[in-house]
C-alpha cells in the first residue's frame, strides 16, 4: 500500500464522519459560502506578484514535523506582504497536522487566493472548501479516475472555484486534463520514494497545453530553481517546506521573494 493509498483510505472514513456532523445544507448556510472567489489564475500571472503559492504545512509524511510553533495568521499575513500570489493551506489533519480552522484563520487576514490543499475524494469536500472561503481547490490525478477529476472540476467550477490539477507523469496528464481545469501542477515529489526533482516539471512542460497556467510543485528551494522553471513556461511555484522549516516562515518568504 502506497502512502497515497493510505491517505485516500483514511480520507474516505474522515469525510463520512464529517458529513454526520455537518450536512451540505449546513455548509451552504455558512457566511463565507457566498463570498465571491478570487481568481488564482489572475493573481499567479500578475506581473505585480511573485507567482509563488506559499504553503502553510506543519508536518508531512516525507519529513515528519516541519514546524510545530508557527501561527497560521502571522504566516498568512507575512506571505501576503512578501508578495505571494496565492497561499496553500493543508487542511488534512491525520498526515499533515492541518485543519479547516487553519484555512479560516488565513482567510481572515489575507486577500490572496487560497487553495484548500487536501485529498479530494468526495463532492462534500468541495462544498466545504467553498464554505470556509477557499478560492481554488486541488485535484490530485493519482487519487482519482479521469471521470472523477472531470466531475469534481465541474462541481468546483459551478461553485465559482478554480481548479489546480496535480499530475506526476505523462499518463496522468493525458488522462485527466479537461477544459474544466484552470491550472496544471506538476508535482516534483515522487510519492513512492519521496525523492524530489524539478526535472519532472521540465520534462512535462511542453505537454501542458498553453491555455492552462503551469505550476511547479515541491522541492523548490532557491531562486535558481524558479529562473530555470520560468524558461519552460512555469508561472506558478508551490513552496512549502523551504519557508515552513524556518522559525519565522513569513520572514523566510519575504527574504526569498526580495531576490526575485
Ligand atoms: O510532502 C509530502 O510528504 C507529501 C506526501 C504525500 C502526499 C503529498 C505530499 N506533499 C504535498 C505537497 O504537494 C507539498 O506540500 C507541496 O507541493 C509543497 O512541497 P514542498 O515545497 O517540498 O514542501
Amino acid at each position: 500500500m502506497t502512502i497515497l493509498d493510505k491517505i485516500v483510505a483514511h480520507k474516505k472514513i474522515e469525510v463520512a464522519a464529517r458529513k454526520e456532523l455537518l450536512s451540505v445544507q449546513d455548509l451552504e448556510g455558512r457566511p463565507l459560502f457566498d463570498k465571491e472567489p478570487v481568481s488564482a489564475k489572475s493573481w499567479i500571472t500578475s506581473p505585480n506578484r511573485s507567482g509563488i503559492i506559499a504553503e502553510f504545512k506543519r508536518q508531512s509524511p516525507s519529513k515528519g514535523l516541519i514546524n510545530g510553533t508557527a501561527k497560521v495568521s502571522d504566516v498568512a499575513e507575512g506571505y501576503y506582504k512578501a508578495g505571494a500570489s496565492a497561499m496553500s493551506v493543508l487542511t488534512d489533519q491525520e498526515f499533515f497536522g492541518g485543519t479547516v480552522d487553519d484555512l479560516l484563520a488565513a482567510r481572515s487576514v489575507s486577500p490572496v487566493p487560497i487553495i484548500r490543499k487536501d485529498f479530494i475524494v468526495d463532492e462534500y469536500q468541495i462544498i466545504e472548501a467553498k464554505s470556509i472561503g477557499a478560492d481554488f481547490i486541488l485535484l490530485i490525478a493519482s487519487c482519482l479516475t479521469p471521470e472523477e477529476s472531470k466531475h469534481y472540476a465541474t462541481l468546483a467550477r459551478n461553485l465559482g472555484l478554480q481548479i489546480l490539477l496535480e499530475v506526476h507523469d505523462e499518463q496522468e496528464l493525458e488522462a485527466h486534463v479537461c477544459d474544466k481545469m484552470d491550472l496544471i501542477g506538476v508535482n516534483n515529489r515522487n510519492l513512492k520514494t519521496f525523492e524530489v526533482s524539478i526535472e519532472t516539471s521540465i520534462r512535462l512542460a511542453e505537454l501542458i497545453p498553453n491555455e492552462y497556467v503551469k505550476v511547479s510543485e515541491s522541492g523548490i528551494s532557491n531562486i535558481e530553481n524558479i529562473k530555470e522553471l520560468k524558461k519552460y513556461g512555469y508561472q506558478g511555484f508551490l513552496i512549502g517546506e523551504n519557508f515552513m522549516k524556518t522559525e519565522d516562515p513569513a520572514k523566510a518568504a519575504i527574504d526569498f521573494m526580495k531576490q526575485l
